[in-house]
């Protein structure tokens, strides 16, 4: 259902994302690997169409992406919806509001300006902030929530759009242990219950193990590996982050095992 092929970008004399070619061939939930400039974030952004590829193919469900235009390359784009680490919601409007900015391709921009939304739709989003189980939140200001539930509000926003692919650019990277998890869970209950594919770039090699059915790690733009988890060694890690023989995996910086980490450390030094 999805063909990447070649699928190259080049910044000047840099070339982020190298030759990347692989295939999907049903909905799954996979996550993208690699150290900070492994191009994972511009792979996103090229198959979202919010970064023009240099050049290569990429195909979903026989449509050729990368050669879309005008309504086409809209429509795309709310096929495949996107969230980001920083959340990107508008701060002092309700998390309902929010919400249904994810229906904004489809309406007009006076509708919108003045909040005219149709009933169904506001049913909606109340119906998918509840599945995500944040509905009692939808009256307050998103910047109200904390950041795993203005993660939530994200996903619901990219829901309303009914999208076949979400992808996810380091959606746990600026919360804490309890909320990435929480976030990490809602994705993959989108994945299976739905049945839409999931993208996720992650930083974590333990959050990419537990949550995804297939890892591609990135290294100097180009696939290094393409696996399942359980192929996901440490000598393989070592490798996809370049690390040398004292590679350590905390050292790819999970919060949840810098945390765990910490917690350990703590309840040694403490005295019996
Ligand atoms: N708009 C841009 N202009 C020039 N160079 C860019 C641009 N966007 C990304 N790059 C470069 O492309 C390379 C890949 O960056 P990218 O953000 O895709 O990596 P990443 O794996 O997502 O890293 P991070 O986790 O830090 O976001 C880097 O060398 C980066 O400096």
């Amino acid at each position: 259902m999805l063909v990447v092929e070649e699928l190259t970008k080049r910044f000047g004399a840099n070339t982020a994302v190298d030759a990347v070619s692989f295939t999907v061939d049903q909905p799954m939930m996979i996550g993208i690997i690699g150290r900070s400039g492994a191009g994972k974030s511009t792979f996103l952004r090229m198959m979202n169409r919010l970064t023009e590829a240099s050049s290569g193919m990429l195909a979903f469900e026989g449509r050729d992406v990368l050669g879309l235009s005008g309504r086409a390359r809209r429509a795309w784009q709310s096929d495949c919806a996107m969230i980001f680490q920083q959340f990107n919601l508008v701060p002092r409007m309700d998390v309902v509001s929010n919400v249904l900015h994810g229906t904004l391709g489809r309406r007009s921009t006076l509708a919108t300006l003045f909040n005219l939304f149709p009933r169904e739709d506001i049913h909606r989003a109340i119906d998918i902030l509840d599945r995500l189980g944040i509905a009692e939140h939808g009256p307050k200001r998103a910047e109200a929530l904390s950041g795993g539930q203005q993660q939530r509000v994200a996903i619901a926003r990219a829901l309303m759009q009914d999208p076949k692919i979400i992808l996810a650019d380091e959606p746990i990277a600026s919360l804490d242990p309890m909320n990435a998890q929480t976030v990490m869970e809602a994705l993959r209950r989108i994945h299976e219950e739905d049945g839409r594919m999931v993208i996720a770039n992650l930083h974590t090699l333990d959050t990419a193990r537990r949550y995804c059915d297939r890892v591609i790690g990135m290294r100097d733009g180009r696939i290094v590996f393409d696996g399942t988890p359980e192929q996901l060694t440490t000598g393989v890690a070592r490798d996809i982050y370049g690390a040398g023989a004292d590679f350590s995996e905390e050292a790819t910086s999970t919060e949840i095992r810098d945390h765990a980490a910490r917690t350990h450390t703590a309840s040694m030094a403490a005295p019996a």
